[in-house]
């Protein structure tokens, strides 16, 4: 079984509003995607990482992640305009041999390796996989004039995560499909879901955040002194 992954790390990170793209923020000494990356690598099963950067990052991610930080398997690729061009590019760039794929994001460096092996044994048996967890909030859908238009039951709602793994040929299916239909969703999940097929959550972990505005550095800080995610220390 060959297993592959892609870290879409193609992103600018405009909110959080930084002078260099935030997948490269220093968090207690070393840049996001190393937390991430150094996760993966561990995982003997996973056989390449290609990792997405947007075009003006793709020096800098050579220099100072894949060579400071002497990655074996990681091999970098050119993102797109939005994340779900970065991981088509991924999803093309990967060996022909890949039985599944595992798609991350680069700024989700509290992933653990014991999810990330559930969620590849998973997409094993059922195909599509999204890690997710419970919604803890009460949602509302809001409409104009923020108007509260529904309340739907909480016992159903989970906040997708990522890993989310896949068959690589059904997810290389679904992306080319969306891409020829104009269809642009905010996971790769979606994609699939659209093809009428089903799509599974496994249990992820409250921890395992996006980092995506200032406030979330902190608590990453905070995360990385207590001792969070699996990457080497
Ligand atoms: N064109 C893009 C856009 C996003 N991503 C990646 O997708 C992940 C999740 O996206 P998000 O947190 O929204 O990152 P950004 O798009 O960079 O953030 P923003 O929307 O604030 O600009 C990130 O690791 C990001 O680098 C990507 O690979 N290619
Ligand atoms: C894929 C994802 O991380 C699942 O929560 C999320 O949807 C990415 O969304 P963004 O629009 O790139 O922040």
């Amino acid at each position: 079984m060959h297993v592959s992954a892609i870290i879409a790390a193609g992103g600018r990170g405009k909110r959080m509003n930084a002078s260099i793209s935030k997948q490269f923020l220093i968090i207690k000494g070393h840049p996001i995607l190393y937390y991430t990356l150094s996760t993966f690598e561990i995982i003997d099963q996973i056989r390449e990482i290609i990792l997405v950067v947007g075009s003006a990052d793709l020096q800098y991610a050579r220099e100072e992640i894949v060579k400071r930080y002497r990655f074996k398997k990681v091999k970098i690729v050119e993102g797109g305009a939005e994340r779900q061009d970065s991981v088509y590019n991924g999803l093309r760039e990967l060996s022909p041999q890949t039985d599944i794929v595992v798609i991350h994001d680069g700024v989700r460096p509290f992933i653990t390796r014991s999810i990330i092996e559930k969620s590849i044994q998973a997409a094993r048996e059922y195909k599509a996989i999204g890690v997710a967890v419970p919604v803890k909030d009460t949602i509302k859908v809001v409409g104009k004039g923020n108007i509260i238009e529904n309340t739907p039951d909480r016992k159903t709602l989970w906040a997708m995560q990522t890993p989310q793994s896949f068959d690589y040929r059904l997810i290389l299916e679904a992306h080319e499909r969306a891409r020829r239909e104009g269809f642009y969703g905010t996971d790769d999940t979606v994609l699939v879901e659209r093809m009428g097929l089903p799509v599974r959550v496994i249990e992820g972990a409250y921890e395992n955040i996006k980092i995506t505005t200032p406030e979330d550095i902190v608590i990453a800080e905070t995360l990385v002194t207590l001792g969070y995610g699996d990457f080497r220390r």
